[in-house]
């Protein structure tokens, strides 16, 4: 089964493929006829005077140049083609990670991913171009050189022949822990991987907390298990071919046992004996490279049972083409919704809200109460259990994903930058934004004044998720980003919790132009920011407990002044 996907996964490659079997095909058959020249050889020394040995060396000479001229031309047409799978299983394992839920990443580890998506192509790669190509050839090489055994001893010949079965039994055995080794490998290699990768990104409390030590040794914990199940791997590979080597050789000295007497004995000429013997070496060659077949599609297996599981997830989106949302208005309504996360008590139960167009609500609550979960919904980066949440009217998972999503801008709480300028970082919000609009939603994000400080300004390089940036920078840059979208609907996850009293004060008093004419959800806790809001929302474990309209959070906003 997995077989049949893994040839599936060639089937676009078939014609490059075919040529480079095809190479190796004529390689092969180059490379039978040296054997025979030996033989050859062979008579002209010991009885056929009529047969020029100058004429058969360079005959020897020449296939062998042959030989190699096809090797060169198939080394690179192999590496050449090898490069091109991986690169297109790496661009399609991306893109379809581009396309999954949420959900799928709160569930795996970053690292293995990572791992996944950069290098398990080439094992899948190796099999496609190495693996599969050199089947035909190999099998050409075994059948033709047994063809000219049987032509000189039809017996023997055969005896060869039985010795397949008892090589594949052989191989099978020692293959049987090949493959769960080959997975457990992977998944030590995915382990490093994440270790490394949850490290640097950790590395600022790493230091804080002096784990260096901690974090070294775990590393190599991680490096010495990684380390010793290659180390079992190889040591089968190497028992398999040791196994390999010691079963020609046993092969060859019965052969020369039995080839010897026939050959004393009269009933076999000098020449024939080592026509016979040359081939039965040359098999050693295509019967390695077949055992390899064994290991190298155990390890194929794994990375494509991987891979199935992969493109087995289902992306975002509807599995048919949902109609576009069209222009929204912003009329936001929650009926009824209840949501669990996996394996995790509800987070929603049975929230209902309105929030009329064009107008900015505060949503607050205890931590863990629910807010970020319920504005996931609207952008459908989580699906209700139970319940609709609408749009205009319209329940949002029945329109396209992008033309909802293009409409709306979330500010999370947690930072998210790249690693680029600063001016890169803004312009993410919006396709094609120029420098002005880009300074003008820095301007109402209060970043304006810190990035003109900037040595290199717009253009200064933030960092790995902004690390070159102070708390309260990074969120002035990700809020311009947010601005400059000019979404419908705006929703601030504790847009100001890293500003400063003075930048907090500008932003609440540019917030009123910014918030104009858009609907906007406001999380937060902060007195400063509650003041914008038209109405104050209170959730408390998942559901809605307050409900304060305009004239009680304006009085609140007095409260707050005074
Ligand atoms: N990915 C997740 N997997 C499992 N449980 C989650 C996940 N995200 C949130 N939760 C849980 O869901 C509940 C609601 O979390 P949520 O983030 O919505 O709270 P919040 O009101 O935004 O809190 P805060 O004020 O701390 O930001 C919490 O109990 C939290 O532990």
């Amino acid at each position: 089964m997995t077989f049949t996907r893994l040839i599936g996964l060639a089937r676009p490659y078939w014609l490059p493929l075919s040529v480079v079997s095809g190479l190796l095909v004529l390689r092969t058959s180059v490379a039978l006829g040296i054997p025979w020249l030996g033989g050859k050889f062979a008579a002209g020394v010991f009885s056929d005077r009529a047969i020029d040995l100058d004429l058969v060396l360079l005959a020897v000479v020449v296939l062998f140049g042959v030989r190699s001229a096809l090797a060169y031309v198939t080394d690179r047409r192999m590496a050449t083609l090898s490069a091109r799978i991986v690169t297109d299983l790496r661009q399609r394992i991306f893109t379809h990670i581009q396309n999954l839920p949420l959900g799928y990443f709160r569930q795996r580890r970053q690292g293995d991913i990572l791992s996944f998506a950069v290098y398990e192509p080439e094992h899948l790669s190796a099999f496609a171009t190495g693996t599969l190509t050199s089947l035909l050839p190999n099998i050409l090489a075994v059948a033709g050189a047994l063809a000219v055994m049987a032509s000189i001893a039809p017996l023997l010949a055969a005896i060869v022949l039985l010795l397949v079965p008892l090589f594949y039994v052989g191989l099978r055995l020692i293959g049987r822990r090949l493959r769960p080794l080959s997975v457990e490998a992977r998944d030590a290699y995915s382990d490093l991987v994440s270790t490394v990768d949850e490290n640097l990104s950790m590395m600022p409390a790493v230091k804080a907390f002096t784990r260096e030590v901690d974090e070294a040794e775990s590393y190599r914990l991680r490096a010495e298990r990684l380390r010793s199940l290659e180390v079992e791997r190889e040591g089968l590979t190497a028992l398999l071919n040791a196994a390999i080597q010691f079963g020609a050789v046993l092969a060859m000295v019965i052969l020369l046992r039995l080839l010897g007497d026939r050959v004393t004995g009269g009933a076999m000429s000098v020449s024939d004996f080592v026509t016979f013997l040359l081939y039965a070496a040359f098999l050693t060659g295509p019967f390695s490279s077949l055992a390899g077949v064994w290991a190298a599609t155990q390890h194929a297996r794994g990375a494509m049972t991987r891979l199935d599981d992969l493109f087995g997830e289902a992306g975002e989106g509807p599995a048919i083409a949902a109609p576009a949302i069209g222009p929204i208005r912003g009329d936001i309504v929650f009926e009824d919704v209840h949501l669990a996360y996996p394996g995790r008590a509800s987070a929603l139960n049975g929230v209902d809200l309105r929030i009329p167009a064009g107008q900015t609500v505060a949503l607050v609550g205890a931590n863990g109460a629910g807010k970020t979960t319920l504005v996931n919904l609207l952008t459908r980066f989580d699906r209700p259990d139970r319940g609709v949440v609408r749009i205009d009217g319209t329940d949002v998972s029945t329109v396209d994903l992008r033309s909802l999503r293009e409409q709306i801008a979330v500010l999370s709480q947690t930072v998210l930058l790249f690693n680029a300028s600063i001016r890169e970082n803004i312009a993410f919000g919006l396709r094609g934004a120029g420098d002005a609009a880009i300074e003008d939603a820095a301007r109402r994000a209060q970043a304006h004044a810190f990035v003109s400080r900037l040595p290199d300004g717009y253009d200064t390089i933030v960092g790995d998720r902004g690390i070159r940036l102070s708390g309260g920078q990074a969120q002035r840059v990700a809020l311009a980003r947010a601005l400059l979208k000019d979404p419908a609907i705006l929703v601030l996850d504790e847009p100001t919790a890293m500003f400063d009293p003075e930048g907090e004060d500008a932003f609440i008093a540019d917030a009123r132009a910014a918030f104009a004419d858009r609907t906007v959800i406001l999380i937060t806790h902060r007195p400063g920011s509650l003041a914008l809001a038209d109405r104050v929302v209170t959730l408390s474990e998942g559901k809605v407990v307050a409900d304060e309209g305009k004239t009680i959070a304006l009085s609140t906003r007095r409260e707050v002044r005074a």
